[in-house]
Protein backbone atom coordinates (compact mmCIF):
# COMPACT_ATOMS: atom_id res chain seq x y z
CA UNK A 1 0.00 0.00 0.00
CA UNK A 2 1.04 3.62 -1.18
CA UNK A 3 0.14 6.27 1.09
CA UNK A 4 -1.14 9.34 -0.63
CA UNK A 5 -1.78 13.04 1.11
CA UNK A 6 -5.28 14.53 0.69
CA UNK A 7 -5.11 18.33 -0.12
CA UNK A 8 -8.08 20.14 0.90
CA UNK A 9 -8.61 23.49 -0.76
CA UNK A 10 -12.31 23.77 -0.04
CA UNK A 11 -11.54 27.14 1.26
CA UNK A 12 -9.98 28.41 -0.94
CA UNK A 13 -10.73 27.16 -4.55
CA UNK A 14 -14.11 25.81 -3.43
CA UNK A 15 -14.78 29.14 -2.12
CA UNK A 16 -14.19 30.40 -5.45
CA UNK A 17 -17.61 29.18 -6.35
CA UNK A 18 -19.46 31.91 -8.34
CA UNK A 19 -22.10 33.16 -5.36
CA UNK A 20 -20.10 32.00 -2.30
CA UNK A 21 -18.68 34.00 0.51
CA UNK A 22 -18.03 32.67 3.81
CA UNK A 23 -17.90 34.28 6.72
CA UNK A 24 -14.38 34.33 9.22
CA UNK A 25 -16.69 31.76 11.61
CA UNK A 26 -18.05 29.57 8.84
CA UNK A 27 -14.22 28.64 7.44
CA UNK A 28 -13.33 27.81 10.70
CA UNK A 29 -16.16 25.67 11.23
CA UNK A 30 -15.50 24.11 7.96
CA UNK A 31 -11.54 24.13 8.90
CA UNK A 32 -12.36 22.17 12.16
CA UNK A 33 -14.33 19.71 10.47
CA UNK A 34 -12.10 19.50 7.52
CA UNK A 35 -9.41 18.02 10.50
CA UNK A 36 -12.12 15.77 11.75
CA UNK A 37 -12.41 14.58 8.33
CA UNK A 38 -8.32 13.81 8.34
CA UNK A 39 -6.97 15.75 5.45
CA UNK A 40 -3.30 15.82 5.34
CA UNK A 41 -2.86 19.79 3.92
CA UNK A 42 -5.71 22.29 4.34
CA UNK A 43 -5.82 25.27 2.26
CA UNK A 44 -7.36 28.29 4.32
CA UNK A 45 -7.70 31.02 1.91
CA UNK A 46 -5.47 33.30 -0.05
CA UNK A 47 -4.34 35.86 2.61
CA UNK A 48 -2.98 38.97 0.44
CA UNK A 49 -6.93 39.09 -1.52
CA UNK A 50 -8.18 40.99 1.48
CA UNK A 51 -7.22 41.80 5.43
CA UNK A 52 -10.40 39.83 6.16
CA UNK A 53 -8.92 36.73 4.18
CA UNK A 54 -5.76 37.12 6.10
CA UNK A 55 -7.61 37.13 9.52
CA UNK A 56 -9.39 34.31 8.58
CA UNK A 57 -6.68 32.00 7.41
CA UNK A 58 -4.93 33.04 10.60
CA UNK A 59 -7.64 31.85 12.43
CA UNK A 60 -7.90 28.62 10.78
CA UNK A 61 -3.65 28.20 11.09
CA UNK A 62 -3.43 28.77 15.00
CA UNK A 63 -6.30 26.24 15.74
CA UNK A 64 -5.61 23.43 13.21
CA UNK A 65 -3.80 20.58 15.70
CA UNK A 66 -2.76 18.30 13.06
CA UNK A 67 -2.71 18.93 9.56
CA UNK A 68 -0.46 21.25 7.69
CA UNK A 69 -2.37 24.55 6.91
CA UNK A 70 -1.83 26.79 3.56
CA UNK A 71 -2.11 30.16 2.07
CA UNK A 72 -2.23 30.43 -1.85
CA UNK A 73 0.34 33.52 -2.95
CA UNK A 74 1.24 34.79 -6.38
CA UNK A 75 4.95 34.58 -7.32
CA UNK A 76 5.66 37.73 -5.70
CA UNK A 77 6.49 38.78 -2.44
CA UNK A 78 3.62 40.86 -1.27
CA UNK A 79 1.66 37.80 -1.43
CA UNK A 80 4.20 35.98 0.19
CA UNK A 81 4.56 38.33 2.93
CA UNK A 82 0.69 37.86 3.39
CA UNK A 83 1.21 34.23 3.59
CA UNK A 84 3.81 34.47 5.74
CA UNK A 85 1.37 36.87 8.40
CA UNK A 86 -1.21 34.31 8.19
CA UNK A 87 0.03 30.97 8.88
CA UNK A 88 2.84 32.07 11.34
CA UNK A 89 0.64 30.47 14.49
CA UNK A 90 -0.09 27.13 12.16
CA UNK A 91 1.80 24.16 14.03
CA UNK A 92 2.38 23.25 10.50
CA UNK A 93 2.79 26.30 8.31
CA UNK A 94 2.98 26.09 4.83
CA UNK A 95 2.92 28.20 1.21
CA UNK A 96 1.67 27.39 -2.22
CA UNK A 97 3.15 29.29 -4.87
CA UNK A 98 1.90 29.23 -8.67
CA UNK A 99 2.58 30.55 -11.56
CA UNK A 100 1.07 29.50 -14.72
CA UNK A 101 3.42 28.18 -17.33
CA UNK A 102 1.12 27.37 -21.15
CA UNK A 103 1.53 29.56 -23.72
CA UNK A 104 -1.68 31.13 -23.37
CA UNK A 105 -1.54 32.57 -20.05
CA UNK A 106 2.25 33.76 -20.26
CA UNK A 107 1.39 35.45 -23.17
CA UNK A 108 -1.43 36.96 -22.75
CA UNK A 109 -2.25 36.94 -18.74
CA UNK A 110 1.23 37.43 -17.50
CA UNK A 111 2.62 39.34 -20.08
CA UNK A 112 6.09 37.34 -19.57
CA UNK A 113 8.32 35.65 -22.17
CA UNK A 114 8.80 31.94 -20.80
CA UNK A 115 12.41 33.00 -19.62
CA UNK A 116 11.15 35.51 -17.58
CA UNK A 117 8.43 33.13 -15.95
CA UNK A 118 11.07 30.78 -14.36
CA UNK A 119 13.00 33.91 -13.26
CA UNK A 120 10.23 34.75 -11.17
CA UNK A 121 8.89 31.41 -10.56
CA UNK A 122 12.26 30.54 -9.50
CA UNK A 123 13.13 33.69 -7.62
CA UNK A 124 9.67 33.70 -5.26
CA UNK A 125 10.40 30.26 -4.06
CA UNK A 126 14.05 30.87 -3.37
CA UNK A 127 12.01 33.89 -1.15
CA UNK A 128 9.67 31.68 0.69
CA UNK A 129 12.37 29.44 1.29
CA UNK A 130 14.13 31.45 3.59
CA UNK A 131 10.93 31.13 6.04
CA UNK A 132 9.44 27.54 4.75
CA UNK A 133 9.69 24.69 4.80
CA UNK A 134 6.95 23.20 3.65
CA UNK A 135 6.68 25.38 -0.04
CA UNK A 136 4.32 23.59 -2.72
CA UNK A 137 4.62 25.18 -6.36
CA UNK A 138 1.90 25.19 -8.95
CA UNK A 139 2.94 25.38 -12.56
CA UNK A 140 -0.71 26.80 -13.39
CA UNK A 141 -2.63 25.61 -16.46
CA UNK A 142 -0.05 22.61 -16.35
CA UNK A 143 -1.78 20.13 -18.49
CA UNK A 144 -1.57 23.41 -21.73
CA UNK A 145 2.23 23.94 -21.34
CA UNK A 146 4.93 22.61 -23.09
CA UNK A 147 6.01 19.10 -21.18
CA UNK A 148 10.21 20.24 -21.71
CA UNK A 149 9.34 23.71 -20.54
CA UNK A 150 6.94 22.45 -17.48
CA UNK A 151 10.49 20.04 -16.48
CA UNK A 152 12.61 22.57 -17.11
CA UNK A 153 10.78 25.22 -14.60
CA UNK A 154 10.02 21.93 -12.20
CA UNK A 155 13.78 21.21 -12.41
CA UNK A 156 14.68 24.59 -11.30
CA UNK A 157 12.05 25.57 -8.45
CA UNK A 158 12.96 22.19 -6.97
CA UNK A 159 16.28 23.53 -6.56
CA UNK A 160 14.66 26.68 -5.14
CA UNK A 161 13.18 24.75 -2.45
CA UNK A 162 9.75 23.83 -3.45
CA UNK A 163 9.00 20.25 -1.66
CA UNK A 164 5.75 19.33 -3.54
CA UNK A 165 5.45 20.51 -7.55
CA UNK A 166 1.29 20.32 -8.63
CA UNK A 167 0.52 20.06 -12.27
CA UNK A 168 -2.53 21.46 -11.96
CA UNK A 169 -5.62 20.84 -14.83
CA UNK A 170 -6.48 24.31 -14.38
CA UNK A 171 -9.45 24.08 -16.75
CA UNK A 172 -10.54 20.48 -16.85
CA UNK A 173 -8.86 19.91 -20.30
CA UNK A 174 -7.02 16.80 -19.76
CA UNK A 175 -7.66 12.89 -20.01
CA UNK A 176 -7.17 10.67 -17.80
CA UNK A 177 -4.97 8.66 -19.87
CA UNK A 178 -2.74 12.07 -20.85
CA UNK A 179 -2.70 13.18 -16.94
CA UNK A 180 -1.12 9.67 -16.33
CA UNK A 181 1.59 10.20 -19.08
CA UNK A 182 2.36 13.81 -17.96
CA UNK A 183 2.96 12.55 -14.09
CA UNK A 184 5.24 9.57 -15.82
CA UNK A 185 7.05 11.94 -18.27
CA UNK A 186 7.92 14.30 -15.51
CA UNK A 187 9.27 11.63 -13.14
CA UNK A 188 11.42 10.57 -16.07
CA UNK A 189 12.45 13.74 -17.49
CA UNK A 190 12.99 16.45 -14.11
CA UNK A 191 16.64 14.52 -12.50
CA UNK A 192 15.50 15.83 -8.78
CA UNK A 193 11.90 14.96 -8.93
CA UNK A 194 12.70 12.27 -5.84
CA UNK A 195 13.49 15.39 -3.71
CA UNK A 196 9.61 16.19 -3.68
CA UNK A 197 5.90 15.15 -3.92
CA UNK A 198 4.23 15.44 -6.63
CA UNK A 199 0.76 16.24 -6.63
CA UNK A 200 -2.79 16.57 -8.58
CA UNK A 201 -5.34 19.20 -9.11
CA UNK A 202 -7.76 18.80 -11.29
CA UNK A 203 -11.00 20.87 -13.06
CA UNK A 204 -14.24 19.27 -13.53
CA UNK A 205 -15.09 21.01 -16.83
CA UNK A 206 -15.59 18.15 -18.80
CA UNK A 207 -17.00 16.00 -15.97
CA UNK A 208 -13.45 14.17 -15.44
CA UNK A 209 -11.68 15.31 -12.51
CA UNK A 210 -12.51 12.39 -10.54
CA UNK A 211 -10.85 10.06 -13.61
CA UNK A 212 -8.03 12.36 -14.06
CA UNK A 213 -7.02 12.70 -10.25
CA UNK A 214 -7.22 8.47 -10.28
CA UNK A 215 -5.03 8.55 -13.38
CA UNK A 216 -2.51 10.90 -12.23
CA UNK A 217 -2.32 8.45 -8.66
CA UNK A 218 -1.73 5.63 -11.28
CA UNK A 219 1.22 8.05 -12.69
CA UNK A 220 2.88 8.34 -9.56
CA UNK A 221 0.98 11.43 -7.64
CA UNK A 222 1.85 10.89 -3.91
CA UNK A 223 -0.78 14.27 -3.19
CA UNK A 224 -4.33 14.83 -4.71
CA UNK A 225 -6.24 17.86 -4.25
CA UNK A 226 -9.69 18.70 -4.28
CA UNK A 227 -12.79 20.11 -2.43
CA UNK A 228 -15.77 18.32 -0.48
CA UNK A 229 -18.96 18.04 -2.67
CA UNK A 230 -16.46 19.24 -5.79
CA UNK A 231 -17.22 23.05 -5.21
CA UNK A 232 -14.86 25.06 -6.80
CA UNK A 233 -14.19 27.39 -9.85
CA UNK A 234 -16.64 26.85 -12.56
CA UNK A 235 -17.40 23.59 -13.13
CA UNK A 236 -15.83 22.68 -9.81
CA UNK A 237 -12.68 20.96 -8.66
CA UNK A 238 -12.20 16.56 -7.93
CA UNK A 239 -14.58 15.73 -5.19
CA UNK A 240 -12.47 14.73 -2.40
CA UNK A 241 -14.87 12.61 -1.24
CA UNK A 242 -15.30 10.60 -4.22
CA UNK A 243 -11.81 10.55 -4.52
CA UNK A 244 -11.46 8.73 -1.24
CA UNK A 245 -14.23 6.71 -1.54
CA UNK A 246 -13.46 5.14 -4.71
CA UNK A 247 -9.63 4.52 -3.47
CA UNK A 248 -11.29 2.53 -0.34
CA UNK A 249 -14.14 0.53 -2.11
CA UNK A 250 -11.23 -0.10 -5.02
CA UNK A 251 -8.41 -0.71 -3.31
CA UNK A 252 -7.92 -3.85 -5.01
CA UNK A 253 -7.28 -1.73 -7.86
CA UNK A 254 -5.22 1.34 -6.62
CA UNK A 255 -3.70 0.10 -4.14
CA UNK A 256 -3.33 3.63 -1.89
CA UNK A 257 -4.39 4.28 1.33
CA UNK A 258 -5.26 7.63 3.07
CA UNK A 259 -5.88 8.82 6.15
CA UNK A 260 -9.22 10.16 5.71
CA UNK A 261 -11.61 9.13 8.23
CA UNK A 262 -14.55 7.87 5.67
CA UNK A 263 -17.15 8.16 9.16
CA UNK A 264 -17.10 11.84 8.31
CA UNK A 265 -18.18 11.97 5.02
CA UNK A 266 -21.44 13.01 5.30
CA UNK A 267 -21.15 14.78 8.09
CA UNK A 268 -18.73 17.53 6.09
CA UNK A 269 -20.46 17.63 3.37
CA UNK A 270 -23.60 18.44 4.98
CA UNK A 271 -21.73 21.30 6.50
CA UNK A 272 -20.19 22.64 3.55
CA UNK A 273 -23.62 22.15 1.65
CA UNK A 274 -24.84 24.25 4.31
CA UNK A 275 -22.22 27.20 4.54
CA UNK A 276 -21.99 27.56 1.48
CA UNK A 277 -25.48 27.46 0.11
CA UNK A 278 -23.95 25.12 -3.01
CA UNK A 279 -26.77 22.37 -2.94
CA UNK A 280 -25.55 18.77 -4.03
CA UNK A 281 -28.05 16.86 -6.85
CA UNK A 282 -29.57 14.30 -5.42
CA UNK A 283 -28.11 12.17 -7.54
CA UNK A 284 -24.13 13.28 -7.05
CA UNK A 285 -22.06 10.11 -5.80
CA UNK A 286 -21.65 9.42 -2.66
CA UNK A 287 -23.43 12.32 -1.32
CA UNK A 288 -26.05 12.88 -2.81
CA UNK A 289 -29.58 12.38 -1.13
CA UNK A 290 -30.33 9.43 -3.81
CA UNK A 291 -27.00 8.05 -3.51
CA UNK A 292 -28.59 5.27 -1.79
CA UNK A 293 -32.13 5.23 -2.71
CA UNK A 294 -33.35 2.32 -4.68
CA UNK A 295 -36.91 3.14 -6.42
CA UNK A 296 -37.65 0.53 -8.88
CA UNK A 297 -38.96 -2.92 -7.90
CA UNK A 298 -36.25 -5.37 -9.04
CA UNK A 299 -33.61 -3.15 -7.13
CA UNK A 300 -35.74 -3.49 -3.73
CA UNK A 301 -36.28 -7.01 -4.37
CA UNK A 302 -32.51 -7.59 -4.83
CA UNK A 303 -31.49 -5.11 -1.74
CA UNK A 304 -33.90 -7.01 0.30
CA UNK A 305 -32.40 -10.45 -0.12
CA UNK A 306 -29.20 -9.33 -0.70
CA UNK A 307 -27.75 -5.72 -0.08
CA UNK A 308 -24.60 -6.58 -2.52
CA UNK A 309 -26.57 -7.18 -5.26
CA UNK A 310 -26.97 -3.04 -5.97
CA UNK A 311 -25.23 -1.04 -3.05
CA UNK A 312 -21.30 -1.62 -3.63
CA UNK A 313 -21.28 1.11 -0.88
CA UNK A 314 -22.41 0.28 3.06
CA UNK A 315 -24.16 3.77 4.45
CA UNK A 316 -22.18 3.08 7.78
CA UNK A 317 -19.21 3.48 6.07
CA UNK A 318 -19.35 6.97 5.13
CA UNK A 319 -21.25 8.33 8.61
CA UNK A 320 -24.96 7.25 7.33
CA UNK A 321 -26.71 5.62 9.97
CA UNK A 322 -30.13 4.01 10.37
CA UNK A 323 -30.71 4.44 13.85
CA UNK A 324 -32.58 8.12 14.44
CA UNK A 325 -32.51 9.96 17.89
CA UNK A 326 -35.41 12.08 17.80
CA UNK A 327 -34.79 15.67 19.37
CA UNK A 328 -38.18 17.61 20.50
CA UNK A 329 -39.72 19.36 23.49
CA UNK A 330 -38.25 16.96 25.82
CA UNK A 331 -35.25 16.53 24.99
CA UNK A 332 -32.34 17.95 26.87
CA UNK A 333 -28.96 20.32 26.15
CA UNK A 334 -26.72 16.65 26.70
CA UNK A 335 -28.67 15.12 23.75
CA UNK A 336 -28.59 18.37 21.44
CA UNK A 337 -25.20 18.93 21.93
CA UNK A 338 -24.16 15.20 21.00
CA UNK A 339 -26.57 16.05 17.87
CA UNK A 340 -24.90 19.25 17.33
CA UNK A 341 -20.99 17.13 17.61
CA UNK A 342 -22.43 14.48 15.43
CA UNK A 343 -23.20 16.69 12.21
CA UNK A 344 -19.69 19.01 12.39
CA UNK A 345 -20.66 22.07 14.34
CA UNK A 346 -18.05 23.80 17.18
CA UNK A 347 -19.79 25.08 19.75
CA UNK A 348 -18.29 27.09 22.40
CA UNK A 349 -20.70 27.19 25.95
CA UNK A 350 -22.25 30.36 25.10
CA UNK A 351 -22.93 29.63 21.96
CA UNK A 352 -24.55 26.20 22.82
CA UNK A 353 -26.52 27.93 25.39
CA UNK A 354 -28.03 30.35 22.94
CA UNK A 355 -28.87 27.46 20.26
CA UNK A 356 -30.11 25.72 22.67
CA UNK A 357 -32.65 27.93 23.81
CA UNK A 358 -33.62 28.78 20.46
CA UNK A 359 -33.92 25.13 19.97
CA UNK A 360 -36.32 25.04 22.95
CA UNK A 361 -38.43 27.69 21.56
CA UNK A 362 -38.84 25.86 18.21
CA UNK A 363 -40.17 23.20 20.02
CA UNK A 364 -43.19 24.85 20.87
CA UNK A 365 -44.09 25.23 17.47
CA UNK A 366 -42.47 21.85 15.85
CA UNK A 367 -43.22 18.30 16.70
CA UNK A 368 -39.49 16.95 15.61
CA UNK A 369 -36.77 19.23 15.34
CA UNK A 370 -34.65 17.73 12.65
CA UNK A 371 -30.44 18.29 11.86
CA UNK A 372 -31.58 20.54 9.16
CA UNK A 373 -33.55 22.68 11.84
CA UNK A 374 -30.19 22.79 13.67
CA UNK A 375 -28.26 23.85 11.15
CA UNK A 376 -30.77 26.45 10.23
CA UNK A 377 -30.89 27.77 13.38
CA UNK A 378 -27.61 28.29 14.43
CA UNK A 379 -27.04 29.99 10.65
CA UNK A 380 -29.56 32.30 11.26
CA UNK A 381 -28.04 33.35 14.33
CA UNK A 382 -24.56 33.57 13.88
CA UNK A 383 -23.96 36.83 11.30
CA UNK A 384 -25.37 39.15 14.09
CA UNK A 385 -22.91 38.61 16.01
CA UNK A 386 -20.17 39.55 13.90
CA UNK A 387 -20.91 42.80 12.76
CA UNK A 388 -23.24 45.03 12.08
CA UNK A 389 -26.18 44.73 9.85
CA UNK A 390 -29.64 45.20 8.72
CA UNK A 391 -32.35 43.77 11.02
CA UNK A 392 -35.83 42.75 9.50
CA UNK A 393 -38.00 44.20 12.68
CA UNK A 394 -41.25 44.30 11.02
CA UNK A 395 -42.83 42.23 7.72
CA UNK A 396 -46.49 42.63 7.20
CA UNK A 397 -48.06 41.48 3.50
CA UNK A 398 -51.41 41.87 1.86
CA UNK A 399 -51.99 39.43 -0.87
CA UNK A 400 -55.32 38.14 -2.32
CA UNK A 401 -56.11 36.84 -5.76
CA UNK A 402 -57.89 40.69 -7.11
CA UNK A 403 -55.48 42.84 -5.09
CA UNK A 404 -51.80 43.97 -5.52
CA UNK A 405 -49.38 42.38 -3.68
CA UNK A 406 -48.38 45.10 -0.85
CA UNK A 407 -45.64 45.09 1.72
CA UNK A 408 -44.91 47.20 4.63
CA UNK A 409 -41.41 46.70 6.00
CA UNK A 410 -39.41 47.93 9.48
CA UNK A 411 -35.70 47.59 9.23
CA UNK A 412 -33.31 48.53 12.12
CA UNK A 413 -30.48 49.66 10.16
CA UNK A 414 -26.64 49.32 11.33
CA UNK A 415 -26.81 52.62 12.69
CA UNK A 416 -29.71 51.38 15.03
CA UNK A 417 -32.87 53.52 13.57
CA UNK A 418 -35.70 51.80 12.59
CA UNK A 419 -36.83 53.06 9.10
CA UNK A 420 -40.22 52.04 7.84
CA UNK A 421 -41.33 51.55 4.03
CA UNK A 422 -44.46 50.00 1.80
CA UNK A 423 -44.10 49.37 -1.84
CA UNK A 424 -46.04 46.75 -4.41
CA UNK A 425 -45.19 44.39 -6.58
CA UNK A 426 -46.40 41.72 -9.28
CA UNK A 427 -45.94 38.86 -6.60
CA UNK A 428 -45.72 38.87 -2.53
CA UNK A 429 -42.13 38.13 -2.72
CA UNK A 430 -41.24 40.53 -5.93
CA UNK A 431 -43.31 43.49 -2.93
CA UNK A 432 -41.07 42.75 -0.49
CA UNK A 433 -37.90 42.73 -2.34
CA UNK A 434 -39.59 46.28 -3.36
CA UNK A 435 -39.97 47.50 -0.10
CA UNK A 436 -36.75 46.59 0.94
CA UNK A 437 -34.61 48.32 -2.12
CA UNK A 438 -36.88 51.37 -1.16
CA UNK A 439 -35.46 51.12 2.51
CA UNK A 440 -31.72 50.31 1.15
CA UNK A 441 -31.93 52.87 -1.37
CA UNK A 442 -29.66 50.94 -3.34
CA UNK A 443 -29.59 49.60 -6.85
CA UNK A 444 -30.06 45.52 -6.08
CA UNK A 445 -30.63 43.12 -8.56
CA UNK A 446 -31.89 39.33 -7.93
CA UNK A 447 -29.55 36.94 -9.61
CA UNK A 448 -31.00 33.75 -8.01
CA UNK A 449 -33.93 32.72 -5.54
CA UNK A 450 -34.19 29.22 -4.45
CA UNK A 451 -36.39 28.20 -1.64
CA UNK A 452 -36.81 24.66 -0.01
CA UNK A 453 -38.13 23.13 2.82
CA UNK A 454 -35.80 21.90 5.60
CA UNK A 455 -37.59 19.02 6.29
CA UNK A 456 -40.82 17.21 5.37
CA UNK A 457 -44.39 18.00 6.47
CA UNK A 458 -46.48 21.18 7.25
CA UNK A 459 -44.15 22.38 10.23
CA UNK A 460 -41.02 22.43 8.39
CA UNK A 461 -38.99 25.63 8.28
CA UNK A 462 -38.82 27.21 4.55
CA UNK A 463 -35.63 27.84 3.67
CA UNK A 464 -34.36 30.40 1.06
CA UNK A 465 -31.23 31.53 -0.98
CA UNK A 466 -30.82 34.70 -2.84
CA UNK A 467 -28.43 36.07 -5.07
CA UNK A 468 -27.66 39.46 -5.72
CA UNK A 469 -25.22 42.25 -7.17
CA UNK A 470 -24.95 45.51 -6.18
CA UNK A 471 -22.81 47.99 -8.37
CA UNK A 472 -21.13 44.55 -9.76
CA UNK A 473 -20.07 43.42 -6.64
CA UNK A 474 -22.81 39.49 -6.16
CA UNK A 475 -23.19 37.92 -2.49
CA UNK A 476 -25.18 35.48 -1.52
CA UNK A 477 -27.26 34.84 1.45
CA UNK A 478 -29.89 32.67 3.12
CA UNK A 479 -33.16 33.05 5.38
CA UNK A 480 -34.94 30.28 7.40
CA UNK A 481 -38.38 30.97 9.22
CA UNK A 482 -41.83 28.99 9.06
CA UNK A 483 -42.95 31.98 7.10
CA UNK A 484 -41.36 31.83 3.01
CA UNK A 485 -42.22 35.52 2.76
CA UNK A 486 -40.09 36.27 6.20
CA UNK A 487 -37.37 33.76 5.08
CA UNK A 488 -37.17 35.48 1.40
CA UNK A 489 -36.28 39.04 3.36
CA UNK A 490 -34.43 37.41 5.80
CA UNK A 491 -32.30 35.68 2.69
CA UNK A 492 -31.90 38.96 0.99
CA UNK A 493 -30.52 41.21 4.05
CA UNK A 494 -28.27 38.47 4.43
CA UNK A 495 -26.69 38.61 1.41
CA UNK A 496 -26.56 42.35 1.76
CA UNK A 497 -25.03 42.07 5.09
CA UNK A 498 -22.71 39.87 3.85
CA UNK A 499 -21.77 42.14 0.95
CA UNK A 500 -21.28 45.52 3.61
CA UNK A 501 -19.06 42.80 5.59
CA UNK A 502 -17.09 42.34 2.34
CA UNK A 503 -16.27 45.89 1.61
CA UNK A 504 -15.33 46.87 5.22
CA UNK A 505 -12.46 44.21 4.85
CA UNK A 506 -12.17 45.44 1.70
CA UNK A 507 -11.32 48.88 2.98
CA UNK A 508 -9.10 46.88 5.28
CA UNK A 509 -7.17 45.12 2.91
CA UNK A 510 -5.18 47.84 1.72
CA UNK A 511 -2.83 47.46 4.65
CA UNK A 512 -2.06 43.82 3.32
CA UNK A 513 0.22 45.54 0.82
CA UNK A 514 2.44 47.38 3.82
CA UNK A 515 3.37 43.78 5.52
C1 LIG B 1 -6.13 29.12 -10.90
C2 LIG B 1 -6.54 29.85 -9.66
O1 LIG B 1 -7.48 29.44 -9.04
S1 LIG B 1 -5.63 31.15 -9.19
C3 LIG B 1 -6.41 31.81 -7.77
C4 LIG B 1 -7.50 32.72 -8.16
N1 LIG B 1 -8.11 33.30 -6.99
C5 LIG B 1 -8.36 34.58 -6.89
O2 LIG B 1 -8.08 35.37 -7.79
C6 LIG B 1 -9.11 35.03 -5.66
C7 LIG B 1 -8.45 36.19 -4.93
N2 LIG B 1 -8.10 37.28 -5.84
C8 LIG B 1 -8.22 38.58 -5.51
O3 LIG B 1 -8.76 38.95 -4.48
C9 LIG B 1 -7.60 39.57 -6.45
O4 LIG B 1 -7.55 39.00 -7.74
C10 LIG B 1 -6.18 39.96 -5.96
C11 LIG B 1 -6.33 40.81 -4.67
C12 LIG B 1 -5.33 38.74 -5.65
C13 LIG B 1 -5.46 40.78 -7.01
O5 LIG B 1 -6.26 41.86 -7.38
P1 LIG B 1 -5.69 42.97 -8.39
O6 LIG B 1 -4.36 43.44 -7.90
O7 LIG B 1 -6.74 43.98 -8.56
O8 LIG B 1 -5.38 42.19 -9.77
P2 LIG B 1 -6.33 41.37 -10.72
O9 LIG B 1 -6.93 40.23 -9.97
O10 LIG B 1 -7.30 42.24 -11.45
O11 LIG B 1 -5.26 40.84 -11.79
C14 LIG B 1 -4.34 39.86 -11.45
C15 LIG B 1 -2.90 40.36 -11.56
O12 LIG B 1 -2.04 39.36 -11.00
C16 LIG B 1 -1.16 38.86 -12.01
N3 LIG B 1 -0.97 37.46 -11.75
C17 LIG B 1 -1.82 36.44 -11.98
N4 LIG B 1 -1.29 35.30 -11.53
C18 LIG B 1 -0.10 35.61 -11.01
C19 LIG B 1 0.90 34.85 -10.38
N5 LIG B 1 0.72 33.55 -10.20
N6 LIG B 1 2.02 35.46 -9.95
C20 LIG B 1 2.18 36.80 -10.12
N7 LIG B 1 1.25 37.57 -10.71
C21 LIG B 1 0.12 36.97 -11.15
C22 LIG B 1 -1.89 39.16 -13.31
O13 LIG B 1 -1.00 39.15 -14.41
C23 LIG B 1 -2.45 40.53 -13.00
O14 LIG B 1 -1.38 41.42 -13.01
P3 LIG B 1 -1.43 42.91 -13.70
O15 LIG B 1 -2.26 43.72 -12.77
O16 LIG B 1 0.00 43.34 -13.72
O17 LIG B 1 -2.04 42.72 -15.04
C1 LIG C 1 -3.80 27.83 -7.80
C2 LIG C 1 -3.89 26.67 -8.69
C3 LIG C 1 -3.27 25.44 -8.11
C4 LIG C 1 -5.28 26.33 -9.09
O1 LIG C 1 -6.20 26.39 -8.33
C5 LIG C 1 -5.47 25.81 -10.45
O2 LIG C 1 -4.53 25.87 -11.26
O3 LIG C 1 -6.59 25.35 -10.72
MG1 LIG D 1 -7.94 25.27 -9.10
Amino acid sequence: MRKVDIFDTTLRDGEQSAGVNLQSHEKLEIAYQLERYGVDIMEAGFPASSQGELQSVKQIAENMKHCTVLGLARANHKDIDAVREAVKGAAKPGIHIFLATSPVHMQYKLNKTPKQVIETAVESVRYASQYFSHIQFSAEDATRSDWPFLAEIIEKTIDAGATVINLPDTVGFTTPEEYRKLFEYVQENVPNIHRVKLSAHCHDDLGMAVANTLAAINGGASQIEGTINGIGERAGNAALEEIAVALKIRQDAYKIETQIDLSQTVRTSKLVTKLTGMIVPQNKAVVGANAFAHESGIHQDGVLKNKQTYEIIEPEMIGLTSNKMVLGKHSGSHAFNEKCKEFGIYLDKKDSRKLFKAFKDLTAKKKEVTEDDIFALMMDSSLQETSPTYQLELLQVSYGSHVVPTTTIGIRTPEGNVVQESATGKGSVESVYNTIDRILNQPVTLTDYRIQSTTDGIDSLAEVYVQIEIEGASSSGRGIEHDVLEASAKAYLDAVNRLNVKEYFGEQAKGVSSL
